[in-house]
């Protein structure tokens, strides 16, 4: 059967038929429908929108925080299309929980995603503002609800990333750390469109915090899960980050590196295992060993320079 919108081409020859010929149809370009998601995002987007959005797509893994940016995107671009048809426009609030071991990537999604709702227009900035407790909780009276207002201030425009939300309700009521869950309730509901506030921790005691501190699940509608990295996705993480710096591994470094990260993840005394950011700093130490490695040698090849060798992967942590 001819489908639709396809047109024949010069190549004819297929052997399930039986005079051994068939028309081989090729789409023309003028129907061409995109296929998949990030294909629909891109033929949709301007091209800044798309290009913060490269940024993302380049993550290994991430599905739910790339699915929720396409939802977004596609949120935004049918109150275009309604506001045209004079329909009312759907608000909706971007402030988010986002759960996860240590080096998952929320620190860097969070990053990206300021970066894309600039582009979007939903922040004037799209800056990143990183605190922790430290940062919010003061001394005295009045010094956390001081020091919390001069940090939403600062990141009025873009994102407030609290890492390990969950720790400013470890002291309970009498703590300084309920001071500062009030005050940032209450600058949600005073500049609430101004910045969008991320609260990041441990899946469980996120869980927990929200449980207790009944007033912010309603305010922290998205909840993004940041799962641990398998070690196939670790590799490929191995491999962009040392694309970047321009270096790369052997294949016998690669199988070490691959075995080694499989140890750690298996090992059940190993409660901290920081995912990508373990990974970095294996890299970045086998970079420095590399360096020694070479000091020995006079002439050096790029290949020399750029390659990770197996014996530049000495674990020194346990
Ligand atoms: N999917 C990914 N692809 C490439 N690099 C990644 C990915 N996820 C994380 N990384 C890299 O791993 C390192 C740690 O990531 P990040 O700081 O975002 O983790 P985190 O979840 O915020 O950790 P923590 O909770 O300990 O602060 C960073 O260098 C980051 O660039």
């Amino acid at each position: 059967m001819k489908p639709t919108g396809y047109q024949p081409s010069t190549e004819t020859y297929d052997e399930k038929v039986p005079h051994r010929i068939q028309v081989v149809f090729h789409r023309p370009e003028r129907v061409k429908q995109p296929e998949t998601l990030v294909d629909r995002v891109r033929t949709t987007a301007p091209g800044n929108v798309a290009a913060a959005f490269d940024d993302l797509e380049r993550l290994i893994g991430l599905t739910e925080a790339k699915k929720l940016m396409y939802e977004i995107h596609a949120l935004l671009r049918m109150n275009k299309e309604r506001e045209k048809h004079q329909l009312k426009l759907e608000k909706q609030v971007f402030h988010m929980v986002f759960k996860g071991n240590p080096g998952t990537g929320k620190t860097t999604v969070a990053r990206i995603f300021g970066r894309i709702f600039r582009e979007m227009g939903i922040l004037s900035k799209g800056h990143l503002i990183e605190v922790e407790r430290a940062d919010l909780v003061g001394e005295f009276i009045g010094h956390t609800a001081q020091k919390t207002r001069e940090l939403v201030k600062k990141a009025l425009g873009g994102i407030l990333f609290i890492d390990e939300a969950y720790s400013l309700a470890r002291g309970g009521e009498k703590d300084f750390g309920k001071e500062a869950i009030d005050c940032l309730t209450k600058a949600l509901e005073d500049h609430g469109n101004d910045f969008v506030c991320i609260l990041a921790g441990y899946t469980d005691e996120m869980d927990s915090f929200l449980e207790l501190n009944p007033g912010m699940p309603s305010r922290f509608p998205i909840h993004l899960k940041f799962a641990d990295y398998t070690v196939d996705e670790l590799m490929k993480i191995a491999d962009s980050m040392l694309e970047a710096k321009e270096y790369k591994l052997s294949p016998g470094a690669k199988e070490k590196l691959k075995q080694h990260v499989k140890a750690k993840q298996n090992d059940i005394f190993e409660t901290n295992f920081s995912n990508a950011r373990y990974v970095r700093n294996a890299l970045e130490q086998a970079i420095r060993k590399q360096a020694i490695r070479l000091l020995a040698v006079q002439e050096l090849t790029r290949e020399d320079i750029m390659t990770l060798v197996p014996e530049d992967f000495v674990w020194t942590t346990s």
